[in-house]
C-alpha cells in the first residue's frame, strides 16, 4: 500500500499533474477571499484553501458542495478529538485524561462512521462514472484523481493481471490518511511562516523583494513555473513530535532498553532547535538555509519537519508545492499589516496542543494590494 502511495498517488508526475488545481485554487483565494483594507482571518482562509486543493486532487470531478462541507466538518471534529487523545499519550497515568479519552473514543467511532458514509458515496459515484468513461476505467489520462488511481487496483483488474488489489475499505483508509496528513499540516505551516514574517519585518522585506523580483513583469500569475527561483523560505515543523510509533521488538539505544510495544515519540521540534547543530536556533533566520547542504528530505536528522525513514511523510512534494505557491502569492500580491496598530513583537505566537501544533489564535492581518511597477 505504501508503495502505491509513493509510486502512484504522490509521485513527482502525479504532483505535477495536480499543478493546475493548486494554481487555480490559490488564485481564487487571492481574489475571492482576501478583501483589501479589511481585517482578514488568514488562518481560516488558508485552512479552507488547502482543504479545497486536497479535495479536488483526491476526488476530482465529484462536485457536491454539501458533501464537501459535511466531510470537512467531520475531519475538523476528528482533528480536535485526536488532539485531546494525544494529551493522554503524554500523561498515560492520568485517570482524568483516561476518562476523557474513553468518552472521546466513542465520539471518534461516531465521527468515523460519518466520514465512512461520505467516502463510500464518493467511491460509488466514481465507480458509476467509470462505467461510462472508458479512459478513466482503464487508467489512462493524467486527469485521474486519487480515488480513480486507487480504483485502478481493484479486484477485477488484480485477477486479470496478478497485481496487488485494493478494497473499498483500503481506499477509504488511504484517502482519510491523505486528508489528515495533508490539510492541517500544510495550512498550519503557511500560517506559521506568515506569523514569523510579520514578527520579523526585515525578513518580510527581503522575502517580498525576492518574490517581486522574480514575478514582476510576468503578468499577474504567480505560478509554480518560477517558484524554484525563490530560496527564501523556512519551515517550522508543525508536527513537533512527528507521528507516535510503536516499537516492534525490544531494543537498546545508548544503554537505554526500550521494550517491545513501547509508544515512541520523536521530538523533532527539540532536535531542530539543538544549539549543537544550529546557531541561534530560536531565531527566525531563513538565510541559514540558503546554500546550506541541510535539507528536509529525511537525510539530515537535525531538520525533520517531514520525519525520516520508512514512515516519513509521503506527501513532501505536494506539501511543499502548496506551501511555496501560497506563500509566494500572499507575499507578491499584498503588503500586510497587523490590526489595531499592533507592533510586530506583540503578535501572539501561542501554540495550541495537538498532533499538529497550530496557532492558538488564528492569524488576523490587513492586506493592501501591491501594484507592480
Ligand atoms: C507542509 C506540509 C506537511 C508536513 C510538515 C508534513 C509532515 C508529516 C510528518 C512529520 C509525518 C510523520 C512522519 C514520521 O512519523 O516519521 C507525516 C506523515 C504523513 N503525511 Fe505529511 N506532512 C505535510 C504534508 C502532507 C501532504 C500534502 C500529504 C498528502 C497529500 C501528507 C500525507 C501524509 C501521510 C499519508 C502520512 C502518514 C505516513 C505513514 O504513516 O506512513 N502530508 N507528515
Amino acid at each position: 500500500m505504501r508503495k502505491i502511495c509513493t509510486l502512484e498517488l504522490m509521485s513527482t508526475k502525479r504532483v505535477g499533474s495536480q499543478r493546475p488545481i493548486r494554481e487555480e485554487e490559490v488564485r481564487k483565494a487571492m481574489v475571492g477571499s482576501i478583501r483589501p483594507g479589511e481585517i482578514v482571518n488568514l488562518g481560516r482562509i488558508l485552512g479552507s484553501l488547502v482543504c479545497k486543493i486536497i479535495w479536488r486532487a483526491a476526488f476530482g470531478g465529484v462536485e457536491a458542495r454539501e458533501m464537501e462541507e459535511a466531510f470537512f466538518s467531520v475531519q475538523h471534529r476528528i482533528v480536535q478529538a485526536l488532539g485531546e487523545l494525544s494529551l493522554r499519550d503524554v500523561f498515560p497515568s492520568s485517570w482524568v485524561l483516561r476518562m476523557v479519552a474513553d468518552r472521546n473514543d466513542r465520539r471518534l467511532k461516531k465521527l468515523h462512521a460519518e466520514s465512512d458514509t461520505i467516502l463510500q458515496e464518493i467511491i460509488d459515484a466514481h465507480v458509476s462514472r467509470r462505467r461510462s468513461d472508458v479512459d478513466r476505467a482503464t487508467g489512462g489520462g493524467d486527469d485521474q484523481d486519487l480515488v480513480d488511481v486507487l480504483l485502478n487496483f481493484t479486484r477485477d483488474k488484480a485477477v486479470a493481471t496478478g497485481e496487488f488489489s485494493v478494497t473499498d475499505f483500503e481506499i477509504k483508509a488511504v484517502i482519510t490518511d491523505i486528508f489528515f496528513g495533508g490539510t492541517h499540516t500544510s495550512s498550519v505551516t503557511i500560517e506559521w511562516v506568515m506569523s514569523e514574517l510579520m514578527r520579523n519585518p526585515e525578513e518580510m522585506e527581503k522575502a517580498q523583494k525576492e518574490v517581486r523580483r522574480v514575478f514582476d513583469g510576468k503578468g499577474k500569475a504567480v505560478d509554480e513555473a518560477s517558484i524554484d527561483e525563490l530560496h527564501y523560505m523556512k519551515l517550522i515543523p508543525p508536527l513537533p513530535l512527528l507521528v507516535p510509533r510503536e516499537s516492534r521488538e525490544t531494543i537498546v539505544i545508548k544503554g537505554y532498553q526500550i521494550p517491545a510495544k513501547t509508544k515512541v515519540a520523536i521530538n523533532a521540534w527539540a532536535i531542530g532547535r539543538d544549539p549543537a547543530y544550529w546557531i541561534e536556533p530560536d531565531k527566525f533566520m531563513p538565510e541559514r538555509f540558503v546554500n546550506s547542504p541541510v535539507n528536509y528530505n529525511g537525510d539530515d536528522f537535525q531538520l525533520l519537519p517531514f520525519g525520516a525513514g520508512r514512515r516519513m511523510c509521503p506527501g513532501v512534494k505536494t506539501g511543499m508545492a502548496i506551501v511555496h505557491l501560497a506563500v509566494a502569492n500572499l507575499l507578491y500580491h499584498f503588503d500586510w499589516k497587523l490590526p489595531n496598530e499592533m507592533k510586530p513583537e506583540d503578535l501572539d505566537m501561542t501554540e495550541v496542543f495537538g498532533i499538529v501544533v497550530g496557532r492558538k489564535n488564528d492569524l488576523h492581518l490587513i492586506p493592501t494590494p501591491y501594484r507592480a511597477p
